[in-house]
């Protein structure tokens, strides 16, 4: 659809205050009509309270916000407020990890009621909600409340009831982390059609890869209140700059110098990897934790391999895999099967070598 373009040039200041930091947001963004956005980052780099910017909840130090070529904000740099629309007038859905759904209505009343505000009659209201319920896979919990619905199927009320008033643009706020495992696959899944279907503009903030893997085209990382990585979400995850999108993509990542063709990490490990890195030059190395062999003693190698003694810090489980978790700076995880923690003796505390090949080191100049 086109010119639902949003755009937003926003800082938000906040000063220290007893026991908090102070915090400034600085960032840009341009999602363009029907494109999902996804916004990951560490804990408090900023994504709600960009999001809250956006939503017209939050009035920006300054700055401005475009949604379909409308100034739904706009504060210049003298704090002066030349527009600033409220919530329910900027044509913008939110949907966070909470449903908050109306717990008097029923799931075709909640979604009859973004129609209803817009002026629809109540019967056309009601069959407008009646096809979104359709469209979310709930046609026969029409007259249910929400507390006889489950926690995914309240999600998909929420989200025909978001859709349902027609915005230019939908904000998801981890919109599937309250869900548990058999839930959060299929609402993703609808997210994914419905906002394809609809063709909304989207931003999403998450922590989760999935998400971000299984819905936006793009990827924008926050940290510390700045954009530090931003690009089509292949790509930003397969060459993640900074520690928080290696964990988010599950690879290893280390940042460090060009030094003898290899990458010198900050604790003086050397990492070699496909290509030769210029002296001097900023670089990343990333690996897979399933490229990385333990060893409980130096091992003995013939083609080029990087080894480095180092020590167990801990055993997280990772599918079928267990993830040994080793110090250094950054710590390295490596991929093992539950018999070889068993045949190594694998704990944290315990002593070992770790070796990962060139070939399975991909280098990165930053
Ligand atoms: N209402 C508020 N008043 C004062 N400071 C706040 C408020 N909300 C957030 N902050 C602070 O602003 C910064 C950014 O927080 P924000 O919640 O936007 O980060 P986030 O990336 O969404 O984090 P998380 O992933 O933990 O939700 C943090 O330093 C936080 O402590």
């Amino acid at each position: 659809m086109p010119g639902r373009r949003l755009q937003a040039d926003v800082r938000v200041h906040r000063a220290a205050r007893q026991g908090t930091a102070a915090f400034t947001l600085d960032v840009q963004l341009d999602v363009g009509a029907g494109e999902v956005l996804a916004v990951v980052g560490p804990n408090g780099a900023g994504k709600s309270t960009l999001l809250a910017v956006l939503a017209g909840l939050l009035r920006p130090s300054g700055g401005t916000v475009h949604l379909a070529g409308r100034a739904l904000t706009h504060v210049d740099p003298a704090g002066r407020v030349h527009a600033a629309v409220p919530p329910e007038q900027r044509g913008v859905g939110l949907l966070g990890q909470d449903p908050r759904l109306f717990p008097h209505l029923t799931a075709l009343e909640n979604v009859a009621f973004g129609p209803r505000a817009r002026g629809a009659r109540p019967a056309h209201a009601r069959a407008d909600a009646a096809a979104w319920l359709d469209a979310v896979g709930l046609p026969d919990l029409a007259a249910h409340r929400p507390a006889e619905l489950s926690g995914g199927q309240r999600q998909r009320v929420a989200l025909a009831r978001a859709l349902a008033a027609r915005p230019h643009a939908l904000l998801l706020d981890e919109p599937v982390a309250a869900l548990d495992a058999a839930h959060a696959p299929l609402v993703r899944q609808l997210l994914r059609e419905q906002v394809a279907r609809t063709g909304t503009t989207t931003v999403l903030v998450t922590h989760d890869v999935l998400d971000a893997v299984v819905l936006a085209d793009r990827v924008l990382v926050l940290d510390a209140g700045r954009a530090v990585h931003h690009g089509p979400t292949g790509a930003v995850l397969a060459a993640p700059r900074d520690p928080f999108t290696a964990a988010l993509a599950g690879v290893n990542l280390v940042v460090g110098t060009g030094e003898r063709g290899a990458v010198r990490a900050a604790d003086g490990r050397l990492l070699r990897g496909t290509d030769p890195v210029p002296d001097g030059v900023a670089a990343a190395a990333v690996f897979a934790p399933a490229a990385v062999s333990v060893h409980t003693e130096e091992p003995v190698h013939a083609s080029p391999r990087n080894v480095w003694p180092t020590t167990v810090v801990a055993l997280e489980p990772r599918g079928a895999a267990v993830g040994v978790r080793t110090s250094g700076r950054p710590e390295v995880v490596a991929d093992v099967t539950p018999a070889s923690v068993a045949e190594l003796g694998l704990r944290p505390g315990v002593p070992v070598w770790l070796s990962v090949k060139a070939t399975e080191v991909g280098v990165h100049l930053r």
